[in-house]
Order: C-alpha cells, then sequence, then structure tokens
C-alpha cells in the first residue's frame, strides 16, 4: 500500500497534521502510533479523562514512555521526563494549560531566518485551531476544533483567590486574557479542558545535521513547598492550578520571562498524586539561558536517548529563580494568606540564608517544567545548527519533514501544547497546498 502522508507519532502535532490532511478525500494518510487508541469517549480510561489529578504522567503509568533525565549535576536523583504514548500523544496527559507564547516569541523565530513564523504570520493558525468559549475578537478562534477557557472567578479556590490579591497588591496588573498579545500580570490560565468535566552507535548516516539533540529548550521550575494551617481545604480531585502570574524579571529585556502560580493541592514530589503535602508556589523561568542537549544512547528505538537538561546552568537563570523564589516567599506574608499558611516544607531556613545557599537549593530542587522542545531547531541552511528549514522540511532530505515542538527554535513564554498544535496546523497546509 502506498500513502501520499505517512505521519508518525499521534501527538499534538502529529494527530493534528494527519486529521487534516485527512480532510481531502483524494489524499492517503497513514498514521503511525507506537501507543493504544481510544476512538470515543466511554472506551477512554479514567487517568486520561480525568485531567486534574496527575495520575496519567506519574512514572510507569500506562500511557508515560516514563523517560528519565538529568537535571542538574548537584541532583542525585534522576529528573521524571513524562511523556505520553497513546494517540493523543503529551497532549493527553498533560495539565490542560493552552497558552500562546507572546508575540515577541514568534518574531524572535521570524528575526532568525524563519519570517513564515512571524506573530503575523501564526495568528490564524492559533485562531483556526480553536474555539475560544469566553472572549470574541480578532485574537481567538470561535469555530476550531479545541475549546478554550477560563476558570470562572466564582469557582476560584481559596489559594488562588489569594494569590491574586496578593499579586494586585504587589503591583501587577489584572489580566483577563492572557491570550491576548500584550497580556502580563496575574489572571485566570486558559485551559483546554472541557467545560468542567473532564553514527556512535553504528546507525548509516543519511545526513549529517549536527544540530539534531543540541538545544534541548524547558521551562525549568522550583517548587517552594507549603504547609497549610488544619482547617484549610485541600481537595486532590479539585482543579489545582487555575491563575497564573506572568512577569517580567528584574532587569529583564524579555517581557514575561518568568511565571508564578500556585497548585491548590501538592502532593510530596514524586510521590502519590493524593497524599496531602499542603499547596505549592511554582516559580517557572519561561525563557531560559541554559540549554541541554539529548544524546542516542542504542540503537534501540525501545532505549530511551540519554536526556542532559542542564538546568539553571547559566548565572543568569539563577538570579532570576532566585528573585522569584523570594517573590513568592514576600508574597506569603500578605494578609491574603493569613488563614492558609502555616510555615514552609521547603525551602528551609539555613537555604535562605545567602544566595549561594538559595542556589544550592534550587540545583537540587529544581524540576522540569514539561515543555521540552528545540532539539530540531528550524532555521536557513546557512545556520549550521538548524535541522529543518521554516517549512519544517530537513535540510538535504527530500520528502521529509519534522514537525513537533522540537522544531521550535527557543522555547516560547508559555506551555508548549497550543503552539505545538499551531505547528500541526501550518505544516498541514503547506503539505496540502503541494
Ligand atoms: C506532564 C505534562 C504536563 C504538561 N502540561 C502542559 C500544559 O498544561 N499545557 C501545555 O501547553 N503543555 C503542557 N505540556 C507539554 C505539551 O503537552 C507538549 O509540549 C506537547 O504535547 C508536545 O507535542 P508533540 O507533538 O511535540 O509530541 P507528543 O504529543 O509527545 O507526540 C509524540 C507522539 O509520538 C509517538 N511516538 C513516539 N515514538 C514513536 C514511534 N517510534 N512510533 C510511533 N509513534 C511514536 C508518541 O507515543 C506520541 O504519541 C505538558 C507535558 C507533560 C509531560
Amino acid at each position: 500500500m502506498k500513502y501520499d502522508v505517512i505521519v508518525i507519532g499521534a501527538g499534538s502535532a502529529g494527530g493534528t497534521m494527519a486529521t487534516r490532511l485527512s480532510e481531502d478525500p483524494n489524499r492517503s494518510v497513514l498514521l503511525l502510533e507506537a501507543g493504544p487508541d481510544y476512538p470515543d469517549l466511554e472506551q477512554l480510561p479514567d487517568d486520561l479523562k480525568f485531567g486534574y489529578a496527575p495520575t496519567a504522567s506519574e512514572m510507569g503509568a500506562p500511557h508515560n514512555w516514563s523517560f528519565v533525565g538529568t537535571g542538574t549535576p548537584r541532583q542525585a536523583e534522576p529528573v521524571a521526563v513524562p511523556r505520553g504514548r497513546v494517540v493523543g500523544g503529551t497532549s493527553a496527559i498533560n495539565g490542560q494549560v493552552f497558552l500562546r507564547g507572546v508575540p515577541e516569541d514568534y518574531d524572535r523565530w521570524a528575526s532568525w531566518g524563519n519570517d513564515e513564523w512571524s506573530y503575523i504570520n501564526v495568528l490564524p493558525f492559533f485562531r483556526k485551531l480553536e474555539t475560544d468559549t469566553d472572549i470574541r475578537d480578532d485574537f481567538h478562534g470561535f469555530d476550531g476544533p479545541i475549546p478554550v477557557r477560563r476558570h470562572k472567578r466564582e469557582a476560584w479556590l481559596p489559594l488562588q483567590e489569594a494569590f491574586h490579591e496578593a499579586c494586585l497588591d504587589g503591583g501587577y496588573a489584572e489580566v483577563y486574557d492572557h491570550n491576548h498579545p500584550d497580556s502580563t500580570g496575574v489572571g485566570p490560565f486558559p485551559m483546554n479542558n472541557p467545560n468542567e468535566q473532564l553514527g556512535r552507535l553504528g546507525i548509516r548516516v543519511v545526513k549529517d545535521a549536527p544540530g539534531v539533540g543540541k538545544n534541548l529548550r524547558d521551562h525549568p521550575l522550583v517548587p517552594v513547598r507549603v504547609r497549610v494551617k488544619d482547617d484549610f481545604p485541600l481537595d486532590p480531585a479539585a482543579p489545582r492550578i487555575q491563575t497564573v502570574l506572568r512577569y517580567t524579571a528584574n532587569g529583564s529585556d524579555a517581557r514575561n520571562d518568568m511565571q508564578i502560580f500556585p497548585s491548590s493541592f501538592s502532593t510530596p514530589l514524586g510521590g502519590d498524586p493524593f497524599a496531602e503535602e499542603g499547596i505549592r508556589m511554582t516559580c517557572m523561568m519561561e525563557l531560559a539561558q541554559s540549554a541541554g542537549e539529548l544524546t542516542l544512547q542504542s540503537t534501540d528505538p525501545d532505549v530511551q536517548p540519554h536526556i542532559d537538561c542542564r538546568y539553571l546552568e547559566a548565572p543568569w537563570d539563577r538570579e532570576r529563580m532566585r528573585e522569584s523564589v523570594r517573590i513568592v516567599l514576600k508574597m506569603l506574608e500578605h494578609d491574603a494568606f493569613k488563614d492558609i499558611y502555616d510555615g514552609l516544607i521547603s525551602p528551609a531556613e539555613a537555604d535562605l540564608v545567602s544566595d549561594d545557599a538559595l542556589d544550592d537549593w534550587m540545583l537540587r530542587e529544581v524540576c522540569i517544567g514539561q515543555h521540552l522542545s528545540g532539539t530540531c531547531k528550524m532555521g536557513p541552511a546557512s545556520d549550521p545548527t538548524a535541522v529543518v528549514d521554516q517549512r519544517c522540511r530537513v535540510h538535504g532530505i527530500e520528502g521529509l519533514r519534522v514537525a513537533d515542538a522540537s522544531v521550535m527554535p527557543d522555547v516560547i513564554r508559555a506551555n508548549t501544547n497550543c503552539t505545538t498544535i499551531m505547528i500541526g496546523e501550518r505544516v498541514a497546509n503547506w503539505i496540502a497546498e503541494g
């Protein structure tokens, strides 16, 4: 059997591409996926259907590749690297935040020789992929396949309210629409959950592309773990994440290069997702200077690659992360937290005595941001580190494209799913045009 297009991997980008390309009955499309398919809601297992509890992304969970990587040299244990193995890919096990990057992210991609990816060029595809159920304007879609909504104010849990109040008092702007190009400040996350439910190895080299595996980008995060008062309600099944603060670090020229968001329920790190610990305030770096690397360990596709994240390697990353932790600590002293906050679980007092002590704590505690990207970056052929051109065609190989989160030349200042789906939309469009 011959196919016009073969898509490997039914994840955020691959699933989108196969869907769009098969809209034309005259085009044959083969979609190959390593994990199972659940074609309707009845057959969908609970861990994939109810996204609030992170059971689907636990190590060893049935739809998780359960990779491991190296976070920083100071960590004794490897970091867990969950990736979805199911039709839907990682978007089937993710946190359902549906945030776009800031326009400058895409304009930076364009400035590196990929003019097709400027914000003005990608906006129609962001609109095409979604139906925003809250907002109708030039920046949002209203007839696309993915529903986008925000948790209504009356449904915010008490921690989210306290966080919001403390941020406003801290001088941050109030934002309702974080997908608006100008947004910065605190407000509800846009979500895509449905309304209230749910060579060295002897491999023959076909093309030497030295950029493959380099430029591993992510949003490293440092969790501040907080004990709560005895009578403060903790519900493991409630939405953990509802609001977010996006802000610019002191001295940074990159808008919204940092995020802080509160989790209304937290568990010991890496432990049982229903075991209660308190709450968590997460400091997340949206535009890290440090980049990691992904290298093959074997020719066997079942052996995972070595994933070296190199989080917080750059002093500038540590400086911004220290500031973020200190913003959280100050925020916890705000009156809005007086019925919630009962002391820190981590960091301990000794971790806060100096910049060095705090760095040491951060380098031990830093976690994966789940937004791995960049290891097959797009760029012109004149860039020796570029793996694909701006239409995602592999340089020097006819008929082969890479279209997923790995083609981002740098990670965007937002969670990656929405942009990855947009990449799938764009590439499908180019293939369809011929
Ligand atoms: C725990 C977690 C939470 C996250 N939360 C969010 C969030 O809230 N918001 C957000 O925007 N982003 C989030 N992300 C990130 C986001 O989901 C990913 O960036 C995005 O889904 C990546 O899409 P992709 O198409 O690049 O890859 P994937 O969606 O991972 O697709 C790759 C597909 O290829 C398949 N595959 C791999 N190898 C083979 C093979 N050899 N043969 C056949 N098939 C194969 C895989 O099984 C998978 O289905 C999260 C990620 C994780 C892990």
